[in-house]
């Protein structure tokens, strides 16, 4: 039997789709036929990679809605504004986030990182779901290793990644998910060359708790960095085999892609 889901016609929506991995996200969908709608708090960026994208991919194909993911009225208008303009959704990929923490700003990493991502979670299952007039789909949450490997400059963010991972993973065991064919994976990249990883590796001292930028350099010369194009590459994988469900995908420069599930222990 044929398990990939093809991606042509397919509607998918982005967040943080104005730059960096959700920008890669959108281009690789687009060349696998899809449309995208990229939802972003940054309106400026968002307009240039709408324009950009069009002149590519097809007018009719690409969408920018602005959308903080903090914002309930916000993000739940991106949802109904996909559906109309390219007629139901398919995939959702919830990549919108912010790097590190300060300690002047580490809830507003909580906010947008795990608050946003659950509302976007929540929202993806009420919009795939068959008795809201959904049809299925998939959904891709991205954490990050540092979701499940611990590191000590950021332990704000690495938690918030940890709690998008199960998240995702409660969802997938769901009577929803189920009932609708929702499939639900999480992806866990490590560094990946964005402006987000820029900053970082520019020493920018809102990403770190310490700002020891020695050893931050020494961290990312020990792991690697991935472009964009290769974590798209993934998440292609994710989309377009229907047997990837309920998974934890690995990102490294070193180690590539690896699959796997946490242990469940028997009680
Ligand atoms: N770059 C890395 O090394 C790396 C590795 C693993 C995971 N991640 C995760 O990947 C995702 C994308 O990161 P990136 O590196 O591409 O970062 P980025 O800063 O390059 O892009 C993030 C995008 O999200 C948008 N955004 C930020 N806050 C938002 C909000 N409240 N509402 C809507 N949009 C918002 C930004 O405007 C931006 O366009 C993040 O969740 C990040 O934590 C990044
Ligand atoms: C590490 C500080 C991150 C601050 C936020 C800025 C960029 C974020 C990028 C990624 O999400 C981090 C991803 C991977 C690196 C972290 C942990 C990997 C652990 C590897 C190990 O030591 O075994």
């Amino acid at each position: 039997m044929d398990r990939r889901m093809h991606l042509v016609g397919k509607v998918a929506l982005v967040t943080g789709g104005a730059s960096g991995m959700g920008c890669g996200f959108a281009e690789a969908l687009l060349k696998a036929a899809a449309k995208v709608c990229i939802a972003d708090i940054n309106v400026e960026t968002g307009v240039a990679t709408e324009s950009d994208l069009r002149q590519q991919y097809g007018h009719e194909n690409v969408m920018f809605s602005k959308c903080n993911i903090t914002s309930a009225t916000e993000f739940e208008a991106v949802f109904k504004r996909t559906k109309e303009a390219f007629g139901g959704i398919d995939i959702v990929v919830n990549n919108a986030g912010i790097g590190g923490e300060t300690d002047e700003n580490w809830e507003q990493t909580v906010d947008v990182n795990m608050k946003g991502t659950l509302r976007g979670l929540r929202l993806a299952m009420y919009y795939l779901s068959v008795e809201h007039g959904g049809r299925g789909g998939c959904i891709v949450n991205v954490a990050s290793m540092t979701g499940l490997n611990p590191n000590p400059l950021s332990p704000v963010y690495g938690c918030t990644k940890a709690g998008i991972i199960h998240a995702t993973r409660c969802y997938v065991v769901s009577e929803a998910a189920k009932k609708s064919n929702i499939r639900l994976n999480v992806l866990c990249p490590a560094f990946v060359d964005t402006p987000m990883f820029r900053r970082l590796a520019a020493g920018d001292a809102t990403q770190t708790i310490g700002g020891d930028q020695t050893a931050v350099t020494a961290f990312i010369e020990r792991i690697g960095v991935l472009s964009t194009e290769e974590v798209s590459v993934a998440l292609i994988d994710i989309l377009t085999d229907e047997t990837r469900n309920g998974l934890i995908l690995r990102c490294a420069k070193k180690t590539g892609n690896v699959y796997s599930t946490l242990t469940v222990q028997d009680v």
